[in-house]
């Protein structure tokens, strides 16, 4: 199983969603419909086995934390405005400590980056922190049959004490590129070398 989990600064915490603007006041959601996107979907096809986790720092409720489940997911395609539509109708419902589904696969809580991070970490998981300066990817192996979770940031990153809770919990910081990349290239990238360990 590969999952995947963002930080979402600045990313909106409520429905009201201008479709027309996901960049602008829906706090960069264009960039989390990308990484959506880029989690599961293949030409013609879907990735079943990914999870890929949003938590949300906007206003006017942060945080909010997204779930969407590759083996469950229906009815959405892979344009922004299609993503972007699912994530508003799970910010729709009030957020509360348990996982509620809004649309097939897709849930919302009211949950921490850390509490996630965490327990993935207590389920046993291989934790990365993908960072433009950490070890190259060369220095790692990978084993098909490991359970892992990729830490992401935004545009802005995760800040320095998620970097400091990461460190403390032995997550890997793994550097994909010497070239700074966008988080849902990032995401492809890590899904073709998994790819090929099959
Ligand atoms: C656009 S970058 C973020 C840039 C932001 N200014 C920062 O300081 O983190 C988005 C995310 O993609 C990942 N990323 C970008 N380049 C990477 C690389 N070369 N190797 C591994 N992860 C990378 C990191 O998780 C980063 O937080």
């Amino acid at each position: 199983m590969k999952e995947f989990i963002i930080k979402a600064n600045k990313a909106v915490t409520n429905g009201e969603i201008n479709l027309k603007d996901l960049p602008g006041s829906s706090g960069r959601l264009d960039l989390l419909c990308r990484c959506v996107n880029s989690a599961f979907f293949l030409s013609h096809d879907m990735r079943r086995d990914t999870i890929f986790y949003s938590v949300n720092y906007g206003s006017p409720n942060p945080p909010v934390a997204l779930k969407f489940v590759g083996s469950e997911l229906k009815r959405v395609s892979p344009d922004e405005r299609s993503i972007a539509l699912f994530i508003k109708k799970a910010l729709e419902k009030d957020a509360s400590d348990l996982w509620k589904e809004s649309t097939s696969g897709i849930y919302s809580s009211k949950r921490e980056f850390r509490d996630i991070i965490s327990e993935k970490k207590s389920e046993g998981k291989r934790i990365f922190y993908l960072h433009l300066n950490g070890k190259p990817l060369e220095d790692f192996e990978f084993k098909d049959d490991e359970d892992f979770l990729f830490v992401l940031g935004d545009h802005i990153g995760i800040g320095d004490e998620d970097e400091e809770f990461l460190e403390e919990l032995g997550a890997e910081k793994i550097s994909l590129s010497p070239l700074e990349l966008h988080a849902d290239h990032c995401i492809i990238l890590v899904h073709n070398i998994l790819d090929r360990l099959k």
